[in-house]
């Protein structure tokens, strides 16, 4: 799994235990995903379908520099599915884990639309010709 986005806790990502709000957090994976699934399918329309179980592994609190990971796990015929975890930069414990992210291709219409993708494509590859 690659970890390519890195976030620093600020006073406006807390909750009033002083820890990172749940809500900030999921903002940032779900914003994440999205990128990862707008490269891997080659496409601006994706939207977010399913997202599984979320486990709040442990807490991150102000300060902390943390960094978000995404892969994908399976290629549909419309759908990517995507693996993520958040974990903290330094110690690399685990601070959050979703086994399942589901998003969808749309196309014009608005309708699921087949990507044509069947495995990762790596940045190195993306730029070859
Ligand atoms: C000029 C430059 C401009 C730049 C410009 C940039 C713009 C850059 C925009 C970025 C954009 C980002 C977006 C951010 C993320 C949101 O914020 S998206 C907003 C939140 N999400 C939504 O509003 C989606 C609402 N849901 C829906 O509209 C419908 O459920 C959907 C997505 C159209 C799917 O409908 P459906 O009837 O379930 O469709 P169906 O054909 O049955 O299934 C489609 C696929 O989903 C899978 N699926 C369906 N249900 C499930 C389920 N429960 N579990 C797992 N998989 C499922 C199916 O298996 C199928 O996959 P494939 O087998 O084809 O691979």
């Amino acid at each position: 799994m690659n970890f390519h986005t890195r976030k620093w806790v600020k006073p406006e990502d807390l909750n009033p235990n002083g820890t990172l709000f749940g809500g900030s957090l999921l903002k940032w994976i779900d914003e994440e995903a999205a990128i990862y699934a707008i490269i891997q399918l080659g496409s601006q329309r994706v939207v977010t379908k399913l997202i599984s179980e979320i486990n709040f592994v442990a807490s991150a609190r102000q300060s902390d520099i943390i960094e978000l990971g995404i892969t994908a796990t399976e290629f549909g015929r419309t759908s990517i599915t995507m693996r993520c975890e958040v974990r903290n930069k330094i110690t690399r414990k685990s601070i959050l884990t979703v086994d399942k992210m589901v998003f969808v291709n749309m196309g014009e219409d608005g309708k699921p639309a087949p990507h044509g993708k069947t495995e990762i494509t790596y940045i190195k590859d993306q730029f070859k010709d």
